[in-house]
């Protein structure tokens, strides 16, 4: 729930939405259906909230304010009405993960899926089951299970590859232990409790996350918070007790010891990732040791298991020996890929550390690693071009090492390149690798090619990789505008969901078809989708249709590399509905964060919820973003603040003079470094905009600097290169990254502006959006401000993304009048 600058929480979630109906005398909370609680705006603590309230949702001071009681009537029916919109859209789940298990009888199916809980503030987590069977006619069918399973509670599933066995492990949510259970098909076969001393929660975050089997079920590896570190303890009188100890003991307390640096941003409290595995039949937690305490681990598998060849953890790891930055969205951070020998009979002290060995030394970067099916290859992704060039993000590289048939590991390792960095793709041509991971067992039977989902230019699409060619090939559909991810194999077929701003999430299977020369494509049929949405927003959104804008540059600078000239895409989103006297409906200018991320043409509810109530979208895929090579990346490190929005509004000014946006109604909605552009745009364009919304947005990269997680973003955006970083911005730094800020436009502002801030944000700060919303309110320019006090950098969690939405919906309509 939000605060609106106030300690009173101002709104009371239901199972039903949000109703705020009341006169101007009583504010009516709806709660669990017919119960209403009627608070009179005199009780003190309601009052002053309706105070406050006001006093933000308005320019200038706030005294003579107080008498009108927050809203408006005709604005609660407002939030009323669209609340009850908003929830349907925010109840389409998600489908999260999938697995495929072969039986004799065909495949079997298996969907994570969820939907969020507004009232738990929580995603509720269900499995989805179905058997897939294939018909006589090549047809494929799903036969669903009549009912979901709920699994809410569980951190992770991790079927066995036999697909025998179910780990499913809860991670606690206090200091209680972590629970191991072990399913088969029909039972709980056992339940482990691992205690905090020997490790905390296991990561489950999709980056250090990595749990994996052994090939004969015997052991799960996994990585998980080292135990807690001792802390100083002081005894009744204050006098320091030798031997610390981690057990609570009445009369004497702990200290907080020294301070350990964390990873950053949605790192906050975690400890160290370190690696654990785990006996599935006894329940013995091993430590892997001998791996220095400089790396943190992560995505750990187990190599091949060949006959008397010594069996080795592979994992990737992360240097954070001197200063760990944010790692959270950021490629840049240096890793490699290690193995360390597991021999399990060993008597376990420590002159019994094996060895690490670095697989990946001669390049700065190398995460994800999996085996090939017949233990041949070893292939791993690399984001060396992020790491060496300091961009959070960049185009990858896929290698591959030939791992040794005797096990025993070389002093180096020969890398093969398999996937190059692509600077300038032809029109039309693969732009190169923008990976998040790799599926667990990602290959074909082949042995040697491998199923990947990657961004290519504003879509998602899964392509399929030759190891020992390197040729790449498209197997999603390439006439699709969609956006496609593989979530499974089904041997050489694939299960994928695709979907796009105008259409939900749907689940497809592709099914692996030769040509006459031998290659490869797939056939995709539907599958009748386990996501029903309410038949409002089915006819909604079958009202609306999207294109793709190519929009020219407008400025052609000396120096720009190739691909830095080629014209820019924007999403166009609208109503399909023709209008009166061809009127356009407002536009929403949509910039992604980063700036080295992409707004990829897929389905978000929010902004299908908003295009439903009658907004158009120009989401904008400025220079700068993933999927268009590298050339186009790094033209905008250095220039950020300038290029990029000149992009955004050679992207508008293009709508308008294509008819597709009337210049009198566009707002701009971006969060973080798209927050950073809505809040450049108002300032640089004053007369452009008649609304915007900022989630979390750099304002001020000047007061940024000492106090994000990432202070080296700071320096690399502002001057385009690694060689200015220190922990000791000079005058002229600040003074740089002064000028290049949303800050230095501030006086030109007008547009009325919302606000929507996390206070535990490391990612961008708090105070960055406070200090521009204050000197806005100085101004007398409109704010309206909401801050949720338990929310970090993303906004994500169900309740403060519902109310952000919601406010986002009203602020737009109440300046375009819809
Ligand atoms: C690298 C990074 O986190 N940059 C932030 C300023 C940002 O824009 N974050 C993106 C990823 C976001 O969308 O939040």
């Amino acid at each position: 729930m939000a605060r609106i600058f106030s300690h009173y929480p101002i709104t009371c979630f239901t199972n039903l939405g949000f109703d705020l109906s009341s006169s101007h005398r009583h504010l009516r909370l709806l709660l669990f259906r017919p119960t209403f609680i009627t608070l009179s705006l005199t009780q003190s603590p309601c009052k002053a909230w309706i105070r406050r309230f006001v006093a933000m949702d308005s320019s200038g001071t706030d005294s003579a304010k107080e008498v009108h009681v927050g809203l408006d009537s005709t604005t609660e029916e407002e939030y009323a009405t669209q609340s009850k919109l908003l929830k349907e859209f925010i109840n389409i789940p998600s489908i999260d993960k999938a697995w495929i298990f072969n039986s004799g009888s065909g495949s079997q199916a298996m969907f994570a899926m969820s939907q969020a809980n507004l009232l738990a503030n929580k995603r509720k987590k269900f499995m989805l089951s179905g058997h897939i069977s294939k018909e006589s006619n090549q047809s494929v069918n799903f036969h669903w299970a009549p009912f979901p399973i709920e699994m809410t509670g569980a951190s992770a599933f991790i079927p066995s590859p036999s697909g025998l066995k179910l780990l499913v492990i809860r991670n606690p949510e206090n200091e209680s232990p972590t629970k191991f259970e072990i399913w088969n098909s029909s039972q709980l076969e056992k339940e482990f409790h691992i205690p905090q001393k020997v490790h905390g929660s296991v990561y489950v975050d999709g980056w250090f996350e990595g749990i994996s089997w052994n090939s004969d079920e015997t052991r799960v590896a996994y990585v998980a918070e080292e135990p807690s570190r001792p802390k100083p303890t002081f005894d009744h009188l204050g006098y320091y007790k030798k031997g610390n100890s981690l057990e609570k003991d009445i009369g004497s307390w702990k200290g907080e010891g020294d301070w350990e640096e964390e990873w950053g941003e949605a790192y906050a409290g975690k400890r160290q990732p370190a690696l654990f595995v785990i006996d599935v039949d006894s329940g013995e937690v091993e430590p892997i040791k001998g791996i220095p305490r400089s790396i943190s681990v992560g995505q750990v598998i187990w190599s091949p298991n060949s006959n008397g060849t010594a069996q080795y953890l592979v994992f990737a790891g992360w240097l954070g020996d001197k200063r760990k930055f944010g790692i959270k969205y950021c490629y840049n951070r240096p890793c490699a890929i290690y193995a360390i020998k597991f021999i399990s009979d060993e008597p376990k002290d420590d002159a019994n550390e094996f060895p690490i060995h670095n697989l990946t030394k001669s390049i700065s970067s190398g995460f994800c690693p999996r085996f090939s099916k017949d233990g041949k290859f070893l292939v791993f992704v690399s984001a060396k071009s992020a790491v060496d060039s300091g961009a959070h993000w960049a185009t990858e590289s896929l290698h591959r090492i030939d791992w040794p048939s005797d096990g025993k590991l070389p002093e180096s390792t020969n890398i093969v390149d398999v996937i190059q960095v692509v600077n300038c793709p032809d029109d039309g041509c693969f732009p190169g690798l923008y990976v998040t991971g790799l599926l667990c067992d990602p290959w074909l039977s082949d042995g040697h090619s491998l199923i990947l989902s990657t961004y290519w230019r504003s879509c998602r699409v899964i392509l399929s990789v030759n190891l020992l060619s390197g040729e790449v090939s498209r197997a999603s559909p390439s006439d699709s505008d969609d956006s496609w991810t593989a979530f499974a194999l089904d041997g050489d077929n694939i299960v994928a969901v695709s979907s796009s701003p105008v259409s939900v999430p749907e689940i497809k299977y592709g099914k692996k078809v030769l040509d006459s020369v031998g290659k490869p494509s797939w056939q995709w049929s539907n599958i009748q989708s386990p996501i029903r949405c309410s038949e409002k927003v089915m006819s909604e959104l079958s009202s609306l249709q999207f294109k793709f804008l190519k929009v020219p540059i407008i400025d052609v600078s000396e120096g720009l590399a190739e691909g830095a000239k080629k014209p820019i895409e924007a999403i166009y989103v609208s109503s399909s509905k023709s209008k009166e006297n061809g009127k356009c409906d407002p536009l929403i200018a949509v910039l992604h964060g980063g700036p080295h991320s992409v707004s990829p043409c897929s389905f978000s509810r929010n902004m299908a919820y908003l295009s439903s109530i009658g907004y158009s979208q120009l989401i904008v895929n400025y220079r700068g973003s993933l999927g268009y090579g590298e050339d186009a990346l790094q033209s905008l490190p250095g220039k950020v603040g300038s290029q990029d929005v000149k992009d955004v509004l050679a992207a508008v000014d293009y709508a308008i003079e294509m008819g597709l946006a009337d210049p009198s109604k566009i707002t701009v909605l971006g969060g973080s470094h798209g927050g950073f552009l809505t809040t450049h745009l108002i300032g640089q364009a004053p007369n452009k905009f008649v609304a915007a919304a900022a989630r979390n947005p750099v304002c001020n990269i000047a007061s940024m600097v000492g106090i994000t997680d990432i202070p080296d973003w700071c320096f690399f955006e502002a001057y385009g290169d690694q060689t200015h970083y220190t922990e000791a911005p000079s005058p002229e730094d600040l003074s740089r990254f002064h000028q290049i800020s949303p800050i230095s436009h501030i006086s030109k502002v007008k547009t009325p502006t919302l606000f929507l801030l996390g206070s535990q944000d490391l990612r961008v700060p708090i105070s960055n959006g406070f200090q521009y919303v204050r000197a806005l309110k100085e101004k007398g320019v409109e704010v309206k401000v909401l801050v949720f006090p338990n929310d970090n950098h993303p906004l994500d969690r169900p309740q403060t993304d519902y109310e952000s939405f919601l406010n986002i919906a009203v602020w737009f309509n109440k300046y375009c009048k819809l």
